[in-house]
Parts: C-alpha cells; sequence; structure tokens
C-alpha cells in the first residue's frame, strides 16, 4: 500500500477571483508550472491552501479541478481534515470516488484528542471512508496545537489501518522524525514539511517533502538535494541559508507569510488572487518592501525568476 514521494511535493495556494471566489481556470497553468519547475505532486487544501476557510463544497471542487488539470504522472494528494469528523470522512469518500492518489488530514484542532487512542481513532474513521487511498496523518503541531509524537501514532496504528501510508511531517522534532523513518527500517513515508530545515529533513533520510515554499522557489530546493546527495554539505548549507533568509523576509513584512507569499504567485504566471478573511491581504507598500528585501538576497537569481517591474 505505501507509495513513496520522492522529490518536492507543492502545497499550492488555492486561487481566489478579486470577489474571494475560488478561480479553478488557472489550475491547469498552474499544475504545468509545478511540473515544470521540478515538483512530483501537488498537496492540496492543506495549510497553504487555506483548506480550513474553504468550504467542504469548495474543496471537493478544487480536488475535481486539480485532477482535470494534473499532468501525465503528476500526482494529487487531497487534505481532507476538518474539525468534524464526519465532514473529514465525507471529503475522504469524495476524494476516493475522483481517483486522487493519496488523502492526509491533521488533527481536529478545536476539540482535540487527549492522547494517542483518541488521535488513533480519528484518523482510522477517515482512512477507512477512503479504504483504496493511502492515507497520510498531518502532523502539524503549530496550527493544531495537537503535539502527540507521530512515532506513537503510527505504532499505535501499525496493523489497525490498512492504508496507513506515512506522515506529512511539518515539525521541528527531528528525533521524532527520525524514529518515524526507523519503524521497520522504513515501512512509513515520512514526508518533510519544514522547508527551511529540508537540508537537515534530507540528512536524517527524508525522501519527499511537501511545503508551500516550493511553489515558487523550488529549482533552488531541486539543488539543496542534488547537494546533499553529492555529499557537498558546505554548498548545501549555503544554499539552505537563501531559504531561510527568503522565508524571514516573507514572514516579516507585517503579514502572515502565507499572504506574503501567495501575493508572489503572478510572477509565476499564476494569479491566486487575494488571501481569505480571516487573514490580512498585503498593501502594495508591503508589497514594494517585500520585493526590495528578495532582490537583495538573490530571490530572482535562485528562484529562477524574471524581476517584475513595479
Ligand atoms: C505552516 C505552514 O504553512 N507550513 C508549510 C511550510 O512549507 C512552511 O511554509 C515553510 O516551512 C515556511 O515556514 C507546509 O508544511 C504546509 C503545507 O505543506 C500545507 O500547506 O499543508
Amino acid at each position: 500500500m505505501t507509495i513513496k514521494y520522492q522529490g518536492l511535493v507543492a502545497a499550492p495556494f488555492t486561487p481566489f477571483g478579486e470577489d474571494g471566489q475560488l478561480n479553478l481556470s488557472i489550475i491547469p497553468a498552474y499544475a504545468k508550472m509545478l511540473r515544470r519547475r521540478g515538483v512530483v505532486a501537488a498537496f492540496i487544501c492543506g495549510t497553504t491552501g487555506e483548506g480550513a476557510s474553504l468550504t467542504c463544497e469548495e474543496r471537493e471542487a478544487v480536488a475535481e479541478a486539480w485532477m482535470q488539470a494534473r499532468p501525465e504522472g503528476f500526482q494529487v494528494i487531497v487534505h481532507v481534515g476538518h474539525t468534524s469528523r464526519n465532514e473529514a470522512c465525507r471529503l475522504a469518500s469524495h476524494a476516493e470516488s475522483i481517483e486522487v492518489d493519496a488523502i492526509s488530514s491533521m488533527a481536529p484542532f478545536f476539540f482535540k484528542p487527549e492522547d494517542t487512542e483518541a488521535l488513533f481513532d480519528w484518523c482510522d474513521a477517515i482512512a477507512r471512508s477512503a479504504p483504496s487511498l493511502p492515507f497520510y496523518y498531518y502532523n502539524i503541531p503549530s496550527m493544531t496545537g495537537v503535539a502527540i509524537p507521530a512515532r506513537e501514532l503510527l505504532e499505535f496504528a501499525d496493523g489497525r489501518i490498512a492504508n496507513l501510508a506515512g506522515v506529512k511531517y511539518t515539525y521541528e522534532d527531528m528525533d521524532d522524525y527520525r524514529a518515524c523513518l526507523a519503524i521497520e527500517d522504513g515501512k512509513y513515508d515520512i514526508l518533510f514539511g519544514r522547508d527551511e530545515l529540508l537540508l537537515e529533513g534530507w540528512q536524517a533520510g527524508a525522501k519527499g517533502a511537501v511545503g508551500s515554499t516550493y511553489n515558487y522557489a523550488s529549482p533552488l530546493y531541486v539543488k539543496i538535494i542534488e547537494a546533499v546527495d553529492s555529499d557537498d554539505l558546505q554548498e548545501a548549507r549555503r544554499l539552505q541559508d537563501l531559504s531561510i533568509s527568503m522565508i524571514d523576509v516573507c514572514n516579516s513584512v507585517g503579514v502572515s507569510h502565507l499572504a506574503a507569499s501567495k501575493a508572489l504567485m503572478p510572477m509565476l504566471g499564476v494569479d491566486c488572487g487575494p488571501v481569505r478573511s480571516p487573514l490580512k491581504q498585503m498593501t502594495s507598500a508591503q508589497s514594494d518592501e517585500m520585493l526590495k528585501r528578495l532582490e537583495a538576497i538573490g530571490f530572482f537569481d535562485f528562484a529562477e525568476l524574471s524581476l517584475p517591474s513595479v
């Protein structure tokens, strides 16, 4: 059952028009652009995709649009997590009915699972709603407030959730990350989710990584992976430092990292529009400031983009 995603998986932004409604028409160009820039799959409706701010009907429409648009061989993983288990199960069944490649769910983030068994029950119900699809637990304590070690969940669920494929691991606990990879010598696919630590994740044994900055800076990360794989750690560290500087800029312009980085997408030919409430939209002054600071760190060279005229 376990499939291994090898390489970069982007977590796409959900495209909205200026009216704040879905703009699905750009998804074909979005999928082609990702593929052309070295990305192997899309993890949709997650954090970057503002999945928690979409209705279930919108999430289904986004999943259908990616399935119709995806280039040959490009995989689609659908995040189906929700605060209502019934809705999460419904989204999982829908994902199975349109034959996506895998599903994933984060822990519920209002009423939270109090222990490993409660988290297992949550994942089990969702995974059973799409029994033919690989299921990934989405570990993202910074957003859910649930920091149950992923290794504990995998050990508890082992042999009980038939389609458990692994974890999408957006956390900095490298001991737990390594412990997940070590279970039966790599039985589970543990996708690394912290772009600013990709070097560390790859050294620990990651084979696949999911992230938001792979939407617009994938060439940089392709080079980090190549440098680690060829034991050129000095070069890998230099490149990872550029990623950290880029993320620092997007984190410090006065809006969320998500809103700041979504505003970069028109440069890639895919205008994903505004963010949805409650996130704050960037002002044009903030955007100009961000572009100036990105230019100063060489972003347009390492992300292989043209500097827009401002
Ligand atoms: C909280 C958050 O958005 N985390 C990002 C990272 O790619 C993150 O943006 C990056 O590490 C920069 O901090 C991803 O792990 C999220 C992700 O894959 C998703 O959108 O579901």
